[in-house]
This record gives C-alpha cells, structure tokens and sequence, in this order.
C-alpha cells in the first residue's frame, strides 16, 4: 500500500494507541506522542503498547516519540488523545509550531473546568485559524483493537475536513460517519460518561433491567436537553454519538466510567475506586462541571443532581433513587415526550 498522509496522534494512551494503528493499517505513517520512555521502546521494539494494549500488535508505520516537534514535523493532521486535563497544555504547545493548514483532531471526551470549556473550544481559542475536528461514537479502545466492527463520527462545519478524516481513519472495521453538529457530537461523547457511571452503579445494586431501561432513556432525554441548551442539535443524540455511546459505555465494565460505578455502587469510597484505576474515567470530574453549569442556566437535570448527591454529598443510593424515580419524573417524561 502507497504511503498516503503523514499525521501525528498525541497520547500513548489506550485510545490514541488503537487509533494511530488504525490509520497505519490504512497506509498512513503515523508519529504517536507520548513521554514514557520504556512505552516509546516497547512500541518501536517489540510493536506493542504493553502498558494500555498488551497483545495488541502496531504497525510498523506508526513510530513513538517523546519529541513533540518530530511528531508533528511534515504532518497534515493532529489528532489529539490526551485526557480532558491535559488538553489545553498540550494543544497550546502543538499552536506554536503548526501551520495554519495543519487539521487539527480532537478524540478527548470530556470538558475543561474554570469556564466550562468543551475541546473544540478550547481548540478555537488556541488554534484559530487551523481547520478543526472532534471525533467521538461507541470506541471502546479494547474492541477496535480486537477488531470488532466500530464506527464513530467525525464532526465540522467544514465538509472537507470531515473528507480527509474519513479519508485517514474508515476502514472496512472501523466507519466513519460525518456531521456538522460539533457540540453535539462532542457533548454526547462527555456527558454520557456520566450515565456510565450510574449505570455502573445500578447493575451493582442489581437493578432490573426494566429499571436500567428506565434510567438510561431518562439519561437520553437530560443529556440532550442540556447539549440543546449549548447550542446542540437534539437529533445528533440519537445517532453513533449520542444513544450509540450511551448505550455502549452504559452496558459493560470495559469502560472505566461504568467500572466506577460498578465500585461505588458495591460499597467502595470514591478515593478507593479511583486509587485502584490507572486510566482516566472523564466522567467524574465531568459530573461536577455538568451539575454547576446546568444549576447556572436552570437546566432540570435530575440524574446529574442524584449522581453528585451520591458521590459528593454521601446521600443514599435509595434515597436518591426515590427522589429520582418518583419526585422528578414528571418533568422528564413530558420532556420524552415532546
Ligand atoms: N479508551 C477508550 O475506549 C476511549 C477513550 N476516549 C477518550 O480519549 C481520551 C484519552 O483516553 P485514553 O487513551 O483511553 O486514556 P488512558 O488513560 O488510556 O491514557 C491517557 C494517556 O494520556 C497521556 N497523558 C495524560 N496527560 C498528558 C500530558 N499532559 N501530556 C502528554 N500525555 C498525557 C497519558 O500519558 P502517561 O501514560 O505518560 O500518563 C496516557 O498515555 C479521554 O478523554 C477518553 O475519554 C475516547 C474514546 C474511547
Ligand atoms: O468512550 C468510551 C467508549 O466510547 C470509553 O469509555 P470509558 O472512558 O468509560 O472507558
């Protein structure tokens, strides 16, 4: 196969890992930067990312450095994979030496505090004059890598950028659909992180899966309500990035969001749960971010509010259950239903 794009993917983290390989397989030759060194070794040497992927085997077009500027020397695309934390740090360092036609990829889930920035955002603050993307769907990283059929969604006002996008990534396992709806596609990929969560909890309370079913429409209808605040288009919540994601990461342990929940719901302190994670679960610092904006604009979000009721404020699972399910249901199911 023609070598056909040379592209950078930032963060050698589960999700970067499986995505620069992915645009490798296509042809494409990759940079992936990361700052752990004995990672970098194990990705050039023995092709593996032995720390977030072992097993998973990585083209011999995909390159790991701890040299950001040889990453992104003589690139077309940046795809930037770094948990939402870490965002703005990087990608401020990446506008300093990037061209203004470099494509600029966000495949962060999550939002920035102090101003509730989403990472398009913080994208067109730093990187203003640079084509911009964000691409988010139903990706856990183990089953792309296990090579199960997955697609996501790449979303910007420009056509054309979405072109090379998909140019980069589909392949017969992994889609790539379009939209121009950036806050939707993004906020559906960060807000349904926290619904993992609480689902996470509920299946380890056992609840039924009535109830889940219950739960997770409710989520559908109070993420949308609150990305149609933002500016968002409610039916991109019920495609790959909006029900597709919530569906996906609301129903196994292989999200690390769910797998939170899953630990509180069985009685684990937060600090504990966390302490025993080595990846990034968005969703928690998200729950906050979410409950303060939406109390700021008087959006009803009552799963959110029950959520930070059981993480921060100790309140009781079936307490708030009760409040959730019995108090507050009206007001979600006129909203369902118009
Ligand atoms: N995994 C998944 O299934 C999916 C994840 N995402 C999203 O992608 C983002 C990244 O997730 P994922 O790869 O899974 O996370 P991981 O926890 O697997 O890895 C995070 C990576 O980011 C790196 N990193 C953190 N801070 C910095 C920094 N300041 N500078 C450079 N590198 C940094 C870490 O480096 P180090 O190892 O040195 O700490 C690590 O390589 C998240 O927002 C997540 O929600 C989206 C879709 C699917
Ligand atoms: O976003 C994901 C799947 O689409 C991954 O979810 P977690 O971050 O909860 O593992």
């Amino acid at each position: 196969m023609p070598e056909r794009h040379r592209v950078a993917v930032l963060g050698g983290g589960s999700f970067g890992t499986v995505i620069a390989n992915t645009m490798a397989c296509n042809g494409n030759q990759v940079a992936l930067w990361l700052r752990n060194p004995a990672l970098a070794a194990s990705i050039n040497e023995r092709r593996e990312n032995d720390e977030y992927l072992p097993g998973y085997t990585i083209d011999e077009r995909v390159t790991a450095t701890l040299d950001l500027s040889d990453a992104l020397n003589g690139i077309d695309t940046v795809f930037v994979a770094v948990p939402s934390a870490s965002f703005r740090t990087v990608v401020k360092d990446v506008a300093v030496q990037i061209g203004p036609s470099v494509v600029v990829v966000s495949l962060t889930k999550g939002i920035e505090p102090g101003g509730f920035h989403l990472m398009s955002e913080v994208l067109a603050q730093e990187l203003p004059h640079n084509p911009r993307a964000v691409v988010s769907g139903p990706n856990l990283a183990r089953e792309i890598a296990a090579g199960q059929l997955s697609a996501c969604v790449s979303a910007s006002p420009d056509s054309a950028v979405n072109a090379s996008i998909h140019d980069l990534l589909h392949s017969d396992s992994f889609l790539v659909y379009s939209s121009s709806d950036v806050y939707g596609v993004e906020l559906g990929g960060a807000l349904k992180n926290i619904y993992a969560i609480l689902s996470g909890l509920c299946h380890a309370r056992d609840f039924g899966e009535n109830t889940i079913g219950m739960v997770l429409t409710r989520a559908l209808a109070e993420m949308s309500r609150f990305a149609v605040e933002l500016g968002a288009n409610p039916l991109t919540f019920l495609g790959l990035s909006g029900v597709g994601d919530l569906i996906v990461t609301c129903s196994t342990p292989l999200s690390r969001n769910y797998r939170v929940g899953y630990g509180l719901g069985k009685g684990q302190p937060l600090a504990e749960v966390l302490a025993g994670m080595d990846q990034v679960a968005e969703g928690i610092n998200t729950l906050g971010l979410v409950k303060a904006e939406a109390d700021r604009r008087g959006v009803p979000m009552p799963l959110v509010n029950g959520l930070y009721g059981i993480l921060y404020e100790h309140r009781p699972v079936s307490e708030v259950f009760s409040d959730i399910m019995f108090t507050e249901v009206a007001r979600d199911v006129e909203f369902v239903a118009s």
